[in-house]
């Protein structure tokens, strides 16, 4: 049935999310790059309110799959590793992996091996206090089996 005449305008589709990256070979930094420079040309870039700190092969990708359905989520589509191998790089750099976003739509990611990083809790809390953080998990004898 055709929407009622009074229905908000949608935003334009947003780019679909890259394949699953290979847990073993991370995300590279051209895939980094390329996550930046693919987003729609409207809001901006900013931090992310939420992240997905894992389990690894504990459905983290349909977790933020199924979050990112929401019109005002956007996610990035790879891994940024920020608060695991990159954080040398600094905020400015994680900044410039987000999507843009507008006013109140909320800014995502997964990694899940932050929640296996010791450094993760005090960085991720030194970038924001009231960040969001998703934890999925996997019952430990089927999770052995799937990796
Ligand atoms: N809803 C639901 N229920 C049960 N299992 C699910 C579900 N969604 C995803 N999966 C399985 O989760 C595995 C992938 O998890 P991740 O996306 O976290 O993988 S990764 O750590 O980012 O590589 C992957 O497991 P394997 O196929 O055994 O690798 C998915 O099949």
């Amino acid at each position: 049935a055709p929407p009622p005449a009074c229905a908000a305008p949608r935003p334009p589709p947003r780019p679909p999310l890259g394949p699953a990256t290979p847990a073993a070979r991370g995300t590279t930094d051209e895939e980094l790059s390329r996550a930046g420079s693919t987003t729609p040309d409207y809001g901006e870039k900013r931090l992310p309110q939420a992240l997905i700190i894992g389990v690894k092969k504990g459905g983290t990708r349909a977790l933020l799959e199924a979050i990112r359905a929401h019109p005002d989520v956007r996610a990035v589509g790879v891994e940024p590793h920020f608060f695991d191998r990159n954080y040398e790089k600094g905020l400015e750099w994680y900044r410039n992996v987000m999507p843009k976003t507008l006013d109140g739509q909320i800014t995502m990611e997964k990694t899940p091996s932050y929640f296996v990083t010791n450094e993760a809790p005090k960085r991720i809390h030194s970038m924001a206090k009231d960040t969001n953080s998703l934890l999925g998990s996997h019952e430990p004898r089927r999770r052995s089996s799937t990796e």
